[in-house]
């Protein structure tokens, strides 16, 4: 009997050991770095960003050292942190079919006296000014000087109502989404800082209707292809290409960020809820296996992303170092200036930059076709944003979907196209950015650099 129980104990540790020990072999398939060979979800994150001609790993050092800790401070700004959004706008498209009912979803909006100076309604701002104009020295700019920075106040009644109908055929030509700004009413601030975007629950047919209907409707695919499925995109002209990797890299890093900052449930009844990183969400997102491959293109497709919007930063420089960035508080304002051109002269000394002259060329005629059906898809995926069933994705995806709107306004504006050409203010097209579409470039691109910072997190996580 003794001999008996001894061969069963042994036999038990051999099991242990061969199964633990080929688990732990499968794991470590998941938990790759960089340097490790084979298929993974790191692994494959290395090399040429697709259609470009930039190594994933001068992203990361770019991001990671320098741009990542200058957004995050700069976002934290006045004037970065609040955008002004219409969330109550009805779904074009289909009745709305699903409100998130957990908490998380819900958004808190700023009042007038959350805000500062140079963003409240114009009565506030008129009686708050006269306090200043009497309080403050004859130095004190007027209130003429003092709304100077600001778009929408500093012209005369006709005029304003002059250039707005000039902004509106322009951006009828240019924009690449619909604007929520003060024209459209029933808008609010929200305080980006107090709305973070992370995991909210929102799950389920209603999300997937949305990127369904993204990716099957809006995006352009392979003949071949239906779906999410849009694995090859071998036979697709570059320009259709880009659409659909800017897409995707949009959706990586809405993943990547609810994974990053996930809610845990507690784990006894008396315990409490807890925020931190996920990493069985992020491989079951991400990982090569589990992904049927697609995982590690997703995130190369985020790196694009960034790339464009980098891009669209740098070529718009010398116009953001005109900027104001008015918020009616002298010293935030200056601080704000010196923050914008300290990352303005990073992002402009990175070689490598996304060349947008590539796209649109060839036949005039056909190049312009395409230029306004890639227009005209991308303008309905910022109405699809109004679809979203639960508020803080609806601000987010708003927000992104904005500022990527902005940054193909802006390559495909100002004076012509490729890594030398630069938009400026009052240029011969009068190119021309509102204050929300300036926050929102921002602020997408500051998501999509801590997406990159993320994924460095998970990395060294399960390295
Ligand atoms: C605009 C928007 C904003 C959202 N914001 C948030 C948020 O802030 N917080 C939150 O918790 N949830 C958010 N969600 C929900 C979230 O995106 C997911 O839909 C949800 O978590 C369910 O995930 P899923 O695993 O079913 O796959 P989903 O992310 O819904 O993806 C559906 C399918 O798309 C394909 N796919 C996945 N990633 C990519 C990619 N990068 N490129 C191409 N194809 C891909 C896959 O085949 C996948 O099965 C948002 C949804 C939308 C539409």
């Amino acid at each position: 009997m003794a001999q008996y129980i001894k061969i069963c104990f042994i036999l038990v540790i051999a099991y242990t050991y061969i199964v633990g020990g080929s688990k732990n072999k499968s794991k470590n398939k998941l938990l790759v770095n960089r340097e490790t060979p084979g298929p993974g979800c790191f692994c494959k994150l290395n090399g040429e960003v697709d259609d470009c001609q930039c190594k994933v790993e001068s992203l990361d050092s770019l991001n990671n050292d320098q741009i990542y800790p200058r957004m995050k401070s700069l976002l934290s700004r006045n004037f970065f942190r609040y955008f002004k959004v219409n969330l109550h706008k009805e779904c074009p498209f289909w009745a709305d079919d699903s409100r998130c009912a957990m908490k998380n979803c819900a958004v808190e909006m700023c009042t007038q006296d959350d805000l500062p100076f140079g963003l409240k309604e114009e009565e506030d701002k008129e009686s708050e000014n006269k306090y200043i104009e009497k309080a403050q020295s004859e130095d004190c700019p007027t209130k003429a000087d003092v709304t100077l920075g600001d778009i929408d106040t500093t012209i005369s009644k006709e005029s304003q109502q002059a250039f707005k109908d000039w902004t509106k055929y322009d951006d009828a030509q240019e924009t690449f989404c619909e604007l929520d700004d003060d024209t459209t009413g029933n808008c609010d601030y929200v305080d980006l800082l107090l709305n973070p975007e992370r995991y909210t629950g929102y799950k389920g047919e209603s999300p997937h209707r949305i990127w369904n209907s993204i990716y099957n409707e809006n995006c352009f695919k392979a003949p071949d292809q239906s779906g999410y499925n849009s694995q090859s995109l071998t036979g697709m002209c570059l320009e259709k290409r880009v659409f659909y990797r800017m897409i995707s890299g949009l959706h990586a890093s809405i993943s990547i960020h609810l994974s990053h900052e996930y809610l845990f449930p507690a784990s006894t009844c008396y315990g409490t809820e807890k925020w931190g990183q996920n990493m069985e969400e992020f491989l079951r997102r991400f990982d090569h296996e589990q992904t049927d491959g697609r995982g590690p293109q997703w995130l190369k497709n985020l790196y694009f992303t960034y790339l464009v919007e980098l891009r669209a930063i740098a070529k718009a420089a010398p116009y953001l170092e005109e900027e104001g960035y008015f918020t009616g508080d002298d010293e935030e304002d200056n601080a704000v200036k010196e923050g914008v051109l300290d990352l303005l002269n990073v992002v402009k000394q990175f070689p490598n930059q996304f060349d947008e002259s590539k796209l649109f060329k060839g036949n005039k005629k056909e190049a312009q076709a395409l230029k306004e059906e890639f227009r005209d898809h991308f303008r309905n995926i910022s109405r699809i944003m109004d679809c979203v069933g639960c508020d803080k994705c609806k601000l987010w995806g708003k927000l992104q979907v904005q500022g990527m709107g902005t940054a193909l306004k802006i390559l495909f504006s100002g004076d012509g196209m490729g890594p030398q050409s630069t938009v400026k203010a009052g240029s011969k097209q009068k190119f021309q950015l509102r204050r929300t579409e300036i926050v929102s470039l921002l602020n997408a691109f500051g998501r999509l650099s801590s997406s990159i910072h993320a994924i460095e997190v998970f990395r060294r996580m399960i390295s």
